[in-house]
């Protein structure tokens, strides 16, 4: 049972087993399946047409078709609550800034919101030159005429009417035979030229649609088309649109661009015709289908933005217009502030766009799995010397959509050391070799685990700095001091606070590292060793100019990192050390725990 509005209601007035799923109310007590066993019983396969000589299979999309959008039309007509004449002139205007050069507006012969629309757009000058709108009526002569008023003074217009011709509709809806449902189609068409003719002062572009063109004859569909622009008698100069709608995608993408194919091989005057498509989503399969009809002829798509529209919805424009762009072609549609648009779509449609819609979708560029992130950090760090994008698992580069790089990759239990060395960096500039790579992802990993949460770019970098910076037992690092620091035989001296004794050690050794590394032995009586050192300078500005990271070996202890920052290199370098030998003395545990509770917090 679906319900859209309203909490299920029991009659009995007993406790119902049922809950609320999104907006589906879920039967708990009855789970038995309703699908039948045996399909061919019920539904019957769709017949592909016999097109053997295909051409499209060969063919290659090299430019952007026409595009058109319905998002206030067959998309407002789709809506919950369908969008208010304020809303409506919002959503245009965003169109128009995307780059939509055709916009179908609304039915004005169906509500006063929607002729109340088209007068505004008119009136208060809102529709750009090179802007056209369209609208869409019924071949009924009352709608054409209210339609065609709705229009005075409008410089160029796109009359876009449409019957159903279809062999259900023909026997279901009107209880008509071919010759009726063509007859419709002819006396709309002349109807729509004589009106139109009466306004001259508008330049007029007639549209054509054979509603559910998908599940109707193509011989049919053909003869349909040619009387219709044997009416309107357009010319190469002053062409017509003739739009076959995918009304209810009815087959699979390759056999919805033979018939696109045959339409545009057998079409009377092709010439003069502006063919176009209008694929719905029924089976998913909407975007494919309006790519291969591109390819069997067709030069315009009409369509939603993020695939709004009737039932699964009209053809995504965005995604159709992005898949273009991965392919290095103009798209002639603007995306670049793809959050915005979404936003505003989400706003006035009150529908949320899905997060894994393509290109779009919240989680669209965000990698959360160790092998993922590592790739994309391995990518993003040839990239900047490369010509062409190449970045594995992203088909475009999220900041031409101002999609940000922080969001690319996103840490949780199943991440490994490239997402989160990645965030480090992306986040407080740190490039850890390697091994610390490897050691602090275990760290990050274990935190992830216990809180079974994310964890983001601020909780790596705060658990980052509480392991390896803020150790400050039980050395706690005051000053440092190098002699001969040229020569071979270095003496380095460290100030720290041990037990709350200030203490003063001193090392000899071949540089100010292994001199210090000597100092600390001599004060613990254990050896303490540098297995591995690394420095790099931090960006431009900060207090801590340098950044070194310290491999250390105490005794027969496993090695451990740490890490120092200073202004000065050798300085960064003693204290590095330090911290490394704080944390093995302490061991983990304390910088879990407070990490973990950041982590939640
Ligand atoms: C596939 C699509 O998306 S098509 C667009 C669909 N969009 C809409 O319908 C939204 C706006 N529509 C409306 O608000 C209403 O349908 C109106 C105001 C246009 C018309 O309303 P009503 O006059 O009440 O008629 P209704 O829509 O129920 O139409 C049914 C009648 O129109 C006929 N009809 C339906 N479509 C068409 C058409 N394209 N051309 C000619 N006649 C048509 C039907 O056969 C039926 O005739 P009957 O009354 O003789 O049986
Ligand atoms: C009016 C037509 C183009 C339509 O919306 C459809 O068939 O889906």
């Amino acid at each position: 049972m679906v319900d859209f509005r309203s909490p299920p209601v029991n009659p009995t007035g007993n406790v119902s087993n049922s809950r609320k799923v999104s907006q589906l109310t879920i039967d708990d007590d009855n789970q038995e399946s309703t699908m039948i066993t045996n399909p061919a019983q019920k539904y019957r396969r769709f017949e592909p047409i016999q097109l053997t000589d295909r051409q499209w299979p060969n063919a290659t999309l090299d430019k952007a078709p026409i595009w058109m959008s319905t998002d206030l039309r067959d998309g407002n007509q789709a809506l919950i609550d369908p969008m208010s004449v304020d809303t409506k002139l919002r959503y245009f205007d965003e169109l128009v800034k995307i780059g939509f050069k055709e916009i179908e507006v609304g039915f004005p012969s169906a509500s006063e919101t929607d002729f109340n629309v088209v007068r505004r757009l008119i009136e208060e000058n809102r529709i750009p030159d090179d802007v056209t709108i369209e609208v869409l009526t019924q071949a009924r002569e009352d709608l054409i005429a209210r339609t065609v008023a709705s229009l005075k003074g409008a410089r160029r217009v796109i009359l876009h009417m449409y019957n159903p011709i279809s062999p259900t509709f023909r026997e279901v809806v009107y209880k008509s035979d071919k010759a009726g449902v063509k007859a419709i189609a002819e006396r709309g068409t002349r109807w729509v030229k004589e009106m139109t003719a009466a306004q001259p002062e508008t330049e007029w572009v007639y549209q054509y649609s054979p509603e559910v063109f998908s599940s109707t004859e193509v011989e049919f569909a053909k003869e349909v088309c040619d009387a219709v622009s044997a009416v309107w008698q357009p010319t190469p100069e002053h062409k017509m649109i003739l739009n076959l709608p995918a009304t209810v995608e009815m087959s699979t993408p390759n056999t919805y661009a033979d018939q696109i194919e045959w339409m545009h091989r057998n079409l009377n005057n092709r010439d003069s015709i502006i063919l176009s498509v209008h694929p719905h989503n029924d089976r998913g399969t909407a975007v494919a289908a309006a790519e291969l009809a591109v390819m069997a002829g067709a030069d315009r798509v009409e369509g939603c933005l993020f695939g709004n529209g009737e039932r699964t919805g009209n053809v995504d424009l965005v995604t159709l217009a992005l898949n273009l762009y991965s392919q290095g072609i103009n798209p002639e549609l603007d995306f670049s502030h793809i959050d915005q648009i979404r936003q505003m779509y989400e706003e006035t449609t009150q529908l949320p766009v899905h997060p894994r819609h393509p290109y779009a979708g919240e989680l669209v560029f965000t990698a959360f799995s160790g092998s993922h992130q590592d790739a994309i950090k391995k990518g993003f760090a040839v990239q900047t010397n490369a010509i062409y994008w190449q970045v594995p698992y992203l088909p475009i580069d999220p900041a031409d959509l101002n999609r940000s790089y922080d969001a690319v990759v996103r840490v949780n239990s199943q991440s490994g050391k490239g997402g989160v060395s990645f965030l480090l960096q992306q986040a407080a500039g740190f490039e850890l070799p390697r091994r610390l790579q490897i050691e602090f992802s275990k760290i990050v990993q274990k935190v992830s685990d216990e809180t079974s949460k994310e964890v983001n770019s601020s909780n790596i970098v705060s658990l980052f700095e509480s392991s390896y910076l803020q150790v400050a037992a039980p050395y706690n690092y005051m000053s440092s001091h190098v002699i001969d620091e040229e020569t071979s035989n270095v003496i380095t001296k460290i100030v720290a606070n041990y037990d709350e004794q200030r203490i003063e050690l001193h090392g000899q050794g071949n540089g100010p590292l292994d001199a210090a590394a000597k100092a600390i032995s001599q004060h613990l009586g254990v050896t303490v060793t540098v297995a591995d050192y690394h420095e790099h300078g931090m960006s431009a500005g900060s207090d801590a100019a340098a950044v070194s990271y310290v491999e250390v070996k105490v005794g027969d202890n496993d090695t451990v990192f740490g890490v120092g920052q200073d202004k000065n290199i050798t300085t960064a370098a003693i204290k590095a050390l330090i911290n490394g030998v704080n944390r093995l003395l302490i061991g983990h545990a304390p910088e879990l725990a407070t990490a973990k509770q950041e982590a939640v917090s």
